[in-house]
């Protein structure tokens, strides 16, 4: 039996506009809308017409370019606001017309300062003048996650007679549960005559970080639209995050009785594009799209991915658009994915001994550093292979002369393969003269990668350690030099890093 459809109401253009910092113009809403026209979203709001005449515009635009997708704009229950919106959608393909009132007692008290009689009155009014316009209208009772289930029942009928085929019940300021707003769904479609003959359609606000999890019970609830936004962007806290509504649902077909035609493939570059263009940052710990949706760094997890991929993902990174999952290396990682990561670099381990050691290095690299990048494992594994005695250069001498309003000067004398040489030169900074003045002997033709210190000791005596990353013809070498006086320290890394360059290679591993 085939599955009836979810629609997918995306509305990171209006709703998600509405997050303070995050307006768009009109050429980036035309962007994200194209985007996801490609990722076959049923319905984008593309904004609030009556707001500005850029909105305006936008929405316009938007209903100009996109024929895939239906094009919604959103109004006010006023004639004035829903003829803009008229307006704005005529030209789509499919257009609708999103009209909202408050239905809560607190909204319209305070707010409307409406009676619930007058508030019916204006939706009846309103659904009947867009309905003139347009064939598709949806109907939002605002707040309706704190309106009176009785009102609600009365308003709803009223609409629905009045020809609006969409309801939706939103669950304004984010304050419903689960169970409780499904149940809401669950006695609307119960109580309201033709209930089966609109589609039930749910918003929900992110404050108790319910969103999602609320979308997704109305939906067992039988609701057949839910309204969210790329990365979860949205008034106040958000909205239903588009991804994870998408994503639930498919991952778990055998607890869903419906199913989106969302092509997930497209999520994670619709997720990139709305963070550039507002600038709101993905937290790497956001469900599918964030850096580490798909990320493995504990070596009991990333044993477990090697061997089989499902011990650890429910999902494929490449089903809603990563290239692939990643196994990221740092302090809780182990040998398993240790040694998977060089084979996959090309470098071969001569034996399980030097494995060892390296590892050992490794984790020792791996206190100190947040990540371990694919370079710091050449470098490390050049260390493990070239033999610590085989120096061709050796640090013999070194002055330096630093004054106000001079460039610095270093004076070196250096052993090269066992004869003295003498090396001067200036540059930006004692350390830039000194890396010179040992280049003018040793011309290795080397690119200097990285270059930092580190404090090993403390005090004004603390003794400095200098990590220098050379790569030469593809390979990648770090050197160690370690002083109280940080240009010699700096002199004695860079001449480590030398050594390990020219000497060993035909140990090193040629792909390298
Ligand atoms: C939950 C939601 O996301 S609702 C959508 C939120 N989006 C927006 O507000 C879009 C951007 N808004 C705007 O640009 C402006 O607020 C406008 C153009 C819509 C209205 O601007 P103004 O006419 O200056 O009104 P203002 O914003 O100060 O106040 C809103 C008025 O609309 C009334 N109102 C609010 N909702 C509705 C409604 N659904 N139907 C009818 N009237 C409403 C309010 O009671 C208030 O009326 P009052 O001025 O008589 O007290
Ligand atoms: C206008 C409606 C749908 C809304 O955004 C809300 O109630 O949160
Ligand atoms: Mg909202």
């Amino acid at each position: 039996m085939s599955k009836e459809q979810l629609i997918i109401f995306d509305t990171t253009l209006r709703d998600g506009e509405q997050s303070p910092g995050a307006s768009m113009t009109k050429e980036e809403k035309l962007r994200i809308a194209r985007q996801l026209e490609r990722m076959r979203v049923d319905v984008i709001e593309a904004g609030f017409p009556a707001a500005s005449n850029g909105d305006f515009e936008a929405v316009r635009a938007v209903a100009e370019t996109i024929k895939d997708s239906t094009v919604a704009g959103l109004c006010r229950a006023f004639d004035k606001d829903i003829a803009r919106a008229l307006e704005a959608v005529k030209p789509a393909k499919s257009g609708r017309i999103h009209t909202f009132i408050a239905t809560s007692p607190i909204h319209m008290e305070k707010k409307l300062r409406m009676s619930p009689d007058d508030v019916l009155v204006a939706a009846q009014h309103a659904v009947r003048f867009a309905r003139n316009g347009i064939g598709d209208v949806e109907f939002s009772c605002e707040d309706a996650g704190r309106s009176d289930l009785d009102f609600l029942c009365r308003i709803i009928e009223a609409v629905i007679k009045e020809g609006a085929s969409t309801i939706n019940i939103p669950d304004t300021v984010g304050y419903n549960v689960p169970e409780q707003y499904a149940e809401r769904i669950r006695q609307l479609r119960e109580r309201i005559p033709n209930s089966d003959k609109v589609v039930w359609s749910v918003h929900c606000h992110n404050d108790l970080g319910l969103a999602v999890a609320n979308s997704l019970a109305a939906v067992m609830a039988g609701a057949r639209q839910v309204e969210c936004t790329i990365n979860g962007l949205g008034e106040r806290a958000g909205n239903a995050a588009l991804e994870e509504i998408v994503m639930a649902v498919h991952t778990r077909q055998d607890v869903f009785p419906c199913i989106t035609r969302i092509d997930t493939t497209q999520i994670v570059a619709a997720s990139k594009m709305v963070s550039s263009i507002t600038g709101f940052p993905v937290q790497p710990n956001k469900a599918i799209v964030g850096a580490n949706a798909f990320a493995h760094e504990s070596g009991i997890h990333q044993d477990g991915v090697l061997k089989h991929r499902e011990t650890y993902e429910i999902m494929r990174a490449e089903d809603v658009g990563w290239n692939a999952n990643k196994l990221v290396l740092g302090k809780h990682s182990g040998r398993t994915a240790f040694k998977a990561r060089l084979k996959e670099l090309g470098i071969e381990v001569e034996s399980e001994q030097v494995l060892n050691v390296a590892f050992t290095h490794f984790k020792e690299l791996a206190d100190k550093k947040h990540e371990i990048f694919d370079e710091d494992l050449h470098a490390l594994m050049s260390d493990e292979m070239v033999p610590p005695d085989d120096e061709h250069y050796k640090l013999v001498s070194s002055m330096f002369h630093s004054e106000t309003g001079e460039a610095p000067q270093a004076k070196l004398t250096l052993s090269a393969g066992g004869t003295e040489q003498h090396a001067a030169s200036s540059g930006s900074g004692p350390v830039d003269a000194t890396f010179k003045a040992i280049e003018s002997v040793a011309a290795s033709g080397s690119e200097l990668l990285l270059y930092s210190v580190n404090a090993i000791t403390t005090g004004t005596d603390a003794q400095g350690e200098v990590t220098v990353r050379l790569s030469k013809d593809g390979r990648i070498v770090n050197g160690q030099g370690a002083d109280t006086d940080i240009v010699v320290a700096s002199a004695k890394a860079y001449i480590n890093a030398l050594n390990k360059l020219c000497s060993g290679q035909e140990k090193l591993n040629p792909q390298l």
